[in-house]
C-alpha cells in the first residue's frame, strides 16, 4: 500500500532514535513547509504502520500482505511499538524505461606505449642517463619519449600528443635538464627562471615540481620551484627572491604574482612548456596565458616551447599560433595509423596530415576497459553505493576515483557514503562498524578544500594501495596516480576530451584498469558520441550491480519468518536496494542541516551553522553557496550547446534526481541558480549591474566552475594594492 505521491512507510529495524524525532518533526513541516501528502496519519505521537516489508514489493504477494493492526496479537503490537518506521519511496516505480544501446562497434585509436630503445641511445649527461634507471627506475623510452626528446634537444617547438599515462612529463623533463646542466656559464640560483612549466592545477604543478626535482638530483646548481595557490603569498614571494630556475606553476597564481611581485622577472626564460595545453585554454585561462606570453615576450625574443596533451583539441591551434614557432608535431597514434595504412595511402596521407586532422579521435590505453551503466536518476545513488560495495568491499584492492560534477557533490556523498557504507551511522556502529569500516577508505578531492588539506588527499591517496576518491575534474588532469583499477564517472563529463582524461586515471604505462560511465536512460546518446570519437563502452546491467547487494546483510529486509534469501532473487535485490536507499535518506533527514544541504542553499548569514557539525568542524566555509542537488542541477546546464540534445534540465525529474540525494521529495521554489553571497554582496550588485551582469546565468557558473583550477586567491576582482610593474612593451603583444 503506497502512501501519497508514492511514499512507501517501511519498516526497517533500528532507526537511531535521533532519526525517528528528525522523521517526526519533518512530518510537523518543521521548516515552515507543509507536510508532507501521506495517506497515513500518525496515531498517538507515533508513526502509524501503513506498510511492511511486503509492500515494498511491486508485484505484491497478497499471502505476505500485513495483517491489519488490529489482528495483531499484543506482543506484535508491543514489539511494532519499539520499532518505529521509517519513511521511505518507491525506487522502483515509475522509472524510465531503460533504452537498448544501438551503435557499432568502433575499431578504437590505440598507441604502443613502449619501445625498445634504451635512455642511452640519447645524447645525455651520463648522470642523467644513471638518474632516469636508478632514481625513477626506467629502463627503455616510450614511444613519445623517442620521439620527442631528440626533437626538443634539437631546440625545436613541438606540439606533442599522446595518449594518457604514456610518460609525457619526462618526454619534456629529460630534454630540459639536459639542456639546463650543461648551460655556460653555469646556472646560478639567482639567475631566475630559465624555464617556466604551466599546468592546470595545484597537485600537477607539485607532480612535475616532485619529477623534476628526481631529474635534476645530480645537477644540485639547477633548482626547481613550484607557485600553486592556497600557500601564502609571502613565502612564495621569498622563494621567488631566493632564486627559481625551473618554474612550475598554474596559470592564475603565475598571472598574480606578475602582477604583484616585484622580484619576478623571465629575462633569461628560454623554456616555455605548456603541459594539458588544451585544457589550460578552457575555461577562461587563455586570459591568463595572454597575460604570462606578454610578460614573458616582454623581456626576452627567443625561446623554446612545447605544448602537450592527450587531446590537442581546435583551441590548441590558437594558442600554437600565438606561442610556436614553426613547431614539429608529435603524435603517436597518427604514426601508427600511417603504418598500418597501405603503402599507396602513405604519401596522400603525409602530405594532408596535421596535428590536428584526427584531433576528434583520441588513442585509448589498450587495456583499459570501459564500461556504461544506464540508471534511472531514484536508483542512481544505491547503484553507485553497490558499486562501491561490490568492488571495495567484495573484490578488494581495488583503489577507485568517482569523479563528480560540483565541489558540493564531492562533499555531499563523500558524507554520506561514509555514513552509510562505513558504518558511521550510530545506529550502524553497533552492529557493523568493525565488519565494514576496515574495507572503505573514503576520501575526496575538489577546488573548495584548503589547500593543506588537499595536499595531504593527494599525497595520501597516492601511496594508499585501496580506497576511493571522490572529486571533480581537479583530479582528472596529469594526476599520475599509481594503481588505480576503477574510474567511476557519476556524472558524465562535459566532452569527450575530458571523458578521456577522466579514464586516464588509470591503466597508465601499460597497465591494466576500468572505467564505468553512469548515464541517465535519457542520456543514452551519449554512448554514441563517444562512439563517433572511436570510443568503445561495453554495458553493465544496473540489475547485476545492485545484486552485489546480496552480499552484505546490513541491507537485508527482516523477513516474516525464517524464510532464507534465495541467492539472487530479483525482488529480493529490490528490497535491499530499499533498505540502503532508506538508510541514505535517513541519514539525510536526519537533520534539517543535512536536509538543507542536500536540498537547496542556505540561507543568508546562516551558511555554515546549519551544517552537520562534523562538516563545519572539517571544513570551515569550504563548503559552497550551493547545495549539493543545486549544484547538481545547475552543473547539468552547463553542458555545451552540442550536448544540449543529451543533456537537458528539462529532461530531468527533479523528483526522481532529488532521490538520488537522499531526499524524499522534490524541493520546492528550487532555482536553478543559488542565492549567491550575503547580503552586503547582493546589495552591492544592485549597485553595480555591470558586475550583476558579469556573474549572472552561465558566466557565473563558468567562474564558479573555473574555481576548481584557480590559483587560489582572488585574481578577478583585483585585490592587488602594489603599483603594477612598469614592463617594457613586447614585441608581441597578445591581446587580454
Ligand atoms: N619510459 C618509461 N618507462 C616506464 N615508465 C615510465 C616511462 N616514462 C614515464 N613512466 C611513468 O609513467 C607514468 C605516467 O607518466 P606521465 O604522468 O608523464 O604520463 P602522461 O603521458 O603525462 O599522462 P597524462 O596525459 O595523463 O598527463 C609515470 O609514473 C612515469 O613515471
Amino acid at each position: 500500500m503506497a502512501a501519497a505521491g508514492g511514499v512507501l512507510l517501511l519498516n526497517v529495524r533500528s532507526p537511531p532514535s535521533g532519526q525517528s524525532k528528525a522523521l517526526k518533526r519533518k512530518l510537523q513541516s518543521p521548516h515552515g513547509n507543509p507536510p508532507l501528502k501521506r495517506k497515513c496519519k500518525p496515531s498517538g505521537g507515533s508513526f502509524k504502520k501503513c506498510t511492511t516489508e511486503a509492500d515494498i514489493r511491486e508485484k505484491g504477494n497478497s499471502s505476505k500482505k500485513p495483517l491489519p493492526k488490529k489482528q495483531l496479537s499484543d506482543s506484535q503490537n508491543e514489539s511494532l511499538k519499539s520499532r518505529p518506521f521509517v519513511k521511505t519511496s518507491s525506487l522502483f516505480r515509475n522509472n524510465p524505461d531503460i533504452p537498448e544501446i544501438h551503435r557499432k562497434a568502433v575499431q578504437q585509436v590505440q598507441e604502443d606505449v613502449f619501445t625498445s630503445d634504451s635512455f642511452s641511445q640519447l645524447d645525455l649527461h651520463p648522470h642523467l642517463i644513471s638518474t632516469i634507471t636508478t632514481v625513477l627506475k626506467i629502463c627503455s623510452m616510450t614511444s613519445v619519449q623517442k620521439q620527442t626528446i631528440p626533437v626538443l634537444l634539437q631546440g625545436k617547438d613541438a606540439l606533442v600528443r599522446s595518449q594518457t599515462g604514456s610518460g609525457k612529463t619526462l618526454a619534456y623533463g629529460i630534454p630540459l635538464v639536459q639542456s639546463l646542466q650543461g648551460m655556460k656559464p653555469k646556472i646560478q640560483r639567482s639567475d631566475g627562471p630559465y624555464a617556466l612549466i604551466l599546468v592546470p592545477t595545484r597537485e600537477l604543478a607539485l607532480q612535475s615540481f616532485e619529477t623534476m626535482q628526481k631529474l635534476l638530483k645530480p645537477f644540485a646548481w639547477v633548482v626547481p620551484g613550484v607557485l600553486m595557490g592556497g600557500e601564502k603569498r609571502k613565502s612564495e614571494k621569498a622563494r621567488l627572491r631566493k632564486g627559481i630556475n625551473i618554474l612550475i606553476s598554474t596559470p592564475g597564481r603565475l598571472v598574480d604574482h606578475i602582477k604583484s611581485t616585484e622580484c619576478i622577472h623571465f629575462r633569461r626564460t628560454r623554456w616555455l612548456i605548456i603541459d594539458e595545453a588544451d585544457r589550460i585554454l578552457d575555461l577562461g585561462f587563455e586570459k591568463d596565458i595572454a597575460v604570462i606570453l606578454n610578460a614573458l615576450n616582454a623581456e626576452r625574443e627567443t625561446r623554446q616551447n612545447v605544448l602537450l596533451s592527450a587531446t590537442l583539441t581546435e583551441g590548441v591551434t590558437r594558442l600554437a599560433d600565438i606561442s610556436l614557432n614553426d613547431p614539429i608535431s608529435i603524435s603517436i597514434a597518427d604514426k601508427i595509423q600511417d603504418r598500418l595504412k597501405p603503402a599507396s595511402q602513405e604519401g596522400k596521407e603525409a602530405i594532408s596530415s596535421s596535428m590536428f586532422m584526427d584531433q576528434e579521435n583520441f588513442a585509448v590505453p589498450e587495456k583499459l576497459k570501459q564500461y556504461v551503466i544506464m540508471v534511472p536518476s531514484k536508483l542512481r545513488l544505491v547503484t553507485l553505493a553497490a558499486f562501491i560495495l561490490e568492488k571495495c568491499k567484495f573484490e578488494k584492492r581495488n583503489k577507485m576515483i568517482v569523479f563528480f560534477s560540483s565541489c558540493e557533490q564531492v562533499e555531499f556523498h563523500y558524507e554520506l557514503l561514509l555514513k552509510v557504507l562505513s558504518g558511521g551511522l550510530e545506529s550502524e556502529q553497533r552492529e557493523c562498524l568493525s565488519v565494514s569500516s576496515a574495507h572503505f577508505q573514503f576520501l575526496r578531492l575538489h577546488g573548495n578544500m584548503e589547500q593543506e588539506e588537499r595536499t595531504e588527499v593527494f599525497q595520501e591517496f597516492l601511496k594508499s594501495k585501496t580506497g576511493i576518491l571522490l572529486c571533480t575534474d581537479v583530479a582528472a588532469r596529469g594526476l599520475d596516480l599509481p594503481q588505480v583499477t576503477w574510474i567511476i564517472q557519476y556524472n558524465a563529463p562535459a566532452s569527450p576530451a575530458e571523458y578521456i582524461h577522466r579514464i586516464g586515471r588509470t591503466a597508465r604505462i601499460g597497465c591494466h584498469g576500468n572505467s564505468l560511465l553512469v548515464l541517465a536512460p535519457s542520456e543514452a546518446e551519449y554512448v554514441s558520441l563517444l562512439a563517433s570519437h572511436k570510443i568503445n563502452v561495453s554495458e553493465i546491467k544496473m540489475e547485476k550491480v545492485l545484486s552485489s547487494l546480496m552480499k552484505d546483510n546490513r541491507f537485508k529486509l527482516p523477513r516474516s519468518g525464517n524464510k532464507k534469501s534465495c541467492g539472487t532473487d530479483p525482488q529480493e535485490v529490490r528490497e535491499r536496494a530499499t533498505v540502503l536507499q532508506t538508510k541514505f535518506e535517513n541519514y539525510v533527514h536526519s537533520s534539517e542541516g543535512t536536509v538543507r544541504w542536500a536540498k537547496k542553499a542556505p540561507l543568508c548569514g546562516e551558511r555554515q551553522q546549519s551544517y552537520p557539525r562534523s562538516l563545519r568542524l572539517q571544513h570551515g566555509a569550504s563548503v559552497g553557496d550551493f547545495s549539493a542537488l543545486q549544484s547538481f542541477l545547475c552543473a547539468y546546464t552547463t553542458y555545451p550547446r552540442n550536448l544540449k540534445h543529451i543533456f537537458h534540465i528539462k529532461s530531468l525529474h527533479l523528483g526522481h534526481v532529488a532521490k538520488s540525494f537522499g531526499l524524499r521529495d522534490a524541493p520546492q521554489n528550487l532555482s536553478a541558480l543559488p542565492a549567491v553571497g550575503s547580503k552586503k554582496k547582493i546589495k552591492a550588485r544592485q549597485k553595480r549591474p555591470d558586475l550583476l551582469k558579469k556573474t549572472h546565468g552561465k558566466h557565473r557558473l563558468a567562474e564558479i566552475l573555473r574555481s576548481e583550477y584557480s590559483s587560489g586567491m582572488d585574481t578577478g576582482v583585483s585585490k592587488v594594492k602594489k603599483k603594477k610593474k612598469q614592463r617594457k612593451p613586447g614585441n608581441q603583444k597578445i591581446p587580454t
